[in-house]
């Protein structure tokens, strides 16, 4: 996007978005856009449709997709479990939409209902931003779900030769190296069993983590630690907490480290550009982001 505004964030014109998941109630996304939305002199409204709280099968994502649209929603995002579901009930798709089979974000517009995925693309933002120089050759993922396909897209986009896609599901693991060979013939996408992660490791440049350990509900460790060397950096996904115990033991090793929080911002910046037209300011939004984040 350009420094100019699009006919979709014209001047005046104010915003209606959402998000549609299960337990969402504690999620940043919302007030970043308000926030970020305020800051541009603009008005936007962000709501919380936690399909948990009002339950409702994860199925249904696809009548509420249609019920934003009737309603005059701009867009929306989409997460946990829906991110798949939804794509029946969407009239196109982005081209890496497409290729991850996944949806977090949705555009309603003269085309319809569009969907998207920011999520690769704040995990590459973040990855530019934070560990530029960082050696990116060879590079471990563990999980093999929504976050960790994005994070692996991502990563083969910016350049990766070697992915280890590892998970405690092989076929999870399986199936996600399988489309990766698809789409990126000249990378060498494979999978591997959780037992087999140290001798990974042991040859990697970087690591990726992208399950829900580390969560403030699920806390724990992923991997034994002993399996962090200061030559290996260390991305973790999760974002609540931001400093989380598998980067902590990392930074207490030497690692360098990225944690999630530049991808919940980047994938928010992307989304709040193609839900309003408007051009975001990914420096504000990470100010939002730890002012939201130092009040709780
Ligand atoms: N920072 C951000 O912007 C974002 C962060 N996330 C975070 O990513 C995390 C994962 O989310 P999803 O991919 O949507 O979940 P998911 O449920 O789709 O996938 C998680 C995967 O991890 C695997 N797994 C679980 N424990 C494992 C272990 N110990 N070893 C190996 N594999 C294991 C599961 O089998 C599953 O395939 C969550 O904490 C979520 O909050 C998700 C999207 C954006
Ligand atoms: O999965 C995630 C995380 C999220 O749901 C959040 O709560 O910040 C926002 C979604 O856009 C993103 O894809």
């Amino acid at each position: 996007m350009t420094g100019t505004e699009t006919r979709r964030g014209a001047a005046g014109r104010s915003f209606l978005a959402g998000l549609i998941g299960a337990g969402i109630g504690q999620s940043l996304t919302p007030p970043m856009h308000e926030r970020e939305a305020a800051r541009l002199g603009r008005r936007l409204v962000y709501r919380t449709i936690d399909i948990a709280r009002l339950g409702m099968e994860p199925r249904s994502v696809g009548y509420l997709v249609e019920a934003a649209a009737r309603l005059g929603f701009d867009g929306l995002n989409i997460t946990h479990p829906c991110k798949r579901l939804v794509l029946p009930a969407l009239d196109g798709l982005s081209a890496e939409a497409e290729a991850l089979g996944a949806v977090n974000t949705v555009v309603f517009g003269a085309d319809g209902a569009v969907g998207h995925n920011t999520d690769w693309s704040g995990f590459a933002r973040s990855l530019r931003h934070e560990l530029p120089d960082a050696p990116k050759d060879r590079v471990v993922v563990l999980g093999a779900g929504g976050a960790g396909a994005a994070v692996a897209y991502a990563l083969l986009v910016s350049g990766v030769r070697e992915l280890v896609v590892v998970d405690v599901d092989a076929s999870s693991a399986e199936g996600l190296a399988a489309r990766l060979t698809e789409r990126f013939p000249g990378a060498d996408c494979r999978s591997g069993a959780p037992d087999g992660l140290g001798r990974a490791l042991a040859g990697a440049d970087g690591l990726v983590h992208a399950t829900p350990t580390g969560m403030a509900h699920h806390p724990g460790l992923p991997l034994d630690p002993a399996l962090l060397r200061p030559s290996l950096w260390v991305a973790d996904v999760v974002y609540r907490p931001v400093r989380t115990e598998l980067l902590r033991e990392a930074s207490a090793r030497g690692c360098r480290t990225l944690n999630g929080g530049g991808m919940a911002v980047f994938q928010a910046s992307d989304a709040f550009g193609l839900i309003t037209g408007l051009e975001p300011g990914a420096e504000h939004l990470h100010a939002h982001f730890r002012e939201l984040l130092a009040r709780e």
